[in-house]
């Protein structure tokens, strides 16, 4: 295996004369319980006992690689039909197969990791920096690079106590804008209003005043940035049932900068991928839990100075992001 990788980082020396700068693996939405296969809302399969092996084939290869500095998990690691007394127990099996990759790991928050349990005992288990609760914060893997992990569920009606303030503003968002019984049903809602479902949520104020301080200082430090949420930002990198409530206060924070070059997210389980009118690449990944039996949905990333290259197995498309100067 460490031959063909040398092979395949040769490939990519003479493809493109560079050797990466740092490489990390990427998964996302593996929604294990140990369930037999079912289907979602809209009738696609989903194979919630097999997604655990998407996972470790995932880690196996990453780990092999070599050459990989850290991964990302883009959230719902747990799903929601896992049987509320085996929550604990799935979601401690999942990190631990995450603790597996030899190197750190960052973990993001879903809507099904929320349905399992409450944020008190997630953000820990996930070792997650928390604000509060809210599950946001950055790194900086190497000179140069920082990494923005946004909570997508800061403003929610799932995961807070219903009187918690966070929890109310979700409930007054979701009240005037999906007039539906079911807050999850997008009946009747048109175009991107269709967005205001219970399953999907905002970013606070709070987190987007220190979304903009954070592009300030990369700005200020030349820093290039890529943003990581489990809920997608672009629209038109998702269908408009899997976006973010508040994406366009996001957006207009991202755009106050040039420093952000990428996004990537995951809840939409098809993927998608698109470039915004500032040049920003919006990459959604697929999702591990609809692999049917030995396929799999994970990649690695490899990052240059002037691109991203996703390198994606089996159901995962690579994706070639090079940044707008
Ligand atoms: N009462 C409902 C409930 C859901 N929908 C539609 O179903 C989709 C989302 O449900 P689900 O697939 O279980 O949610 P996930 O978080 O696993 O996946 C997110 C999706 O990929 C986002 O699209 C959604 O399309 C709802 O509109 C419904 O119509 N009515």
């Amino acid at each position: 295996m460490s031959g063909q990788t040398t092979l395949d980082r040769m490939g990519l020396m003479s493809s493109q004369g560079k050797l990466p700068l740092f490489s990390f693996g990427i998964i996302s939405d593996v929604q294990y319980a140990d369930i037999p296969d079912g289907r979602s809302f809209h009738g696609v399969p989903r194979y919630y006992r097999h997604s655990i092996q998407v996972l470790q084939r995932a880690v196996q290869k990453w780990n092999n690689l070599q050459h990989l500095c850290f991964s990302i998990n883009l959230g719902d690691i747990v799903d929601g039909f896992c049987p509320k007394d085996q929550s604990l127990d799935a979601v401690k099996k999942i990190a631990s197969e995450f603790e597996e990759f030899n190197g750190p790991v960052y973990h993001m928050i879903g809507n099904h990791c929320l349905y399992n349990l409450s944020r008190e005992k997630l953000l820990p288990l996930l070792k997650i920096p928390s604000h509060n609760g809210s599950a946001y914060y950055d790194f900086s893997p190497a000179p140069g690079y920082r990494f923005v992990v946004l909570d997508g569920y800061d403003i929610s009606a799932i995961g807070w106590p219903q009187d918690h303030p966070n929890s109310m503003e979700a409930m007054k968002i979701l009240n005037e804008n999906n007039p539906n019984i079911d807050k999850n049903s997008p009946v009747g809602l048109q175009g991107l209003e269709r967005r205001f479902l219970k399953f999907n949520g905002g970013v606070s104020k709070e987190q987007l005043l220190w979304l903009d301080h954070i592009l300030q200082n990369a700005t200020d430090s030349n820093e290039t940035v890529i943003i990581c949420c489990h809920v997608p930002l672009d629209p038109d990198s998702t269908t408009p049932e899997a976006l973010l409530w508040n994406y366009e206060e996001v957006m207009h924070t991202i755009h106050k900068y040039k420093c952000v070059k990428v996004s990537l997210a995951g809840h939409e389980h098809q993927g998608g991928y698109s470039i915004d009118s500032h040049g920003v690449h919006h990459r959604v990944l697929n999702a591990a839990l609809e692999c049917p039996p030995n396929s799999d949905a994970f990649g690695y990333v490899d990052v240059y100075e002037d691109r991203i290259s996703l390198v994606g197995f089996d159901r995962l498309q690579s994706t070639e992001m090079v940044f707008d100067s």
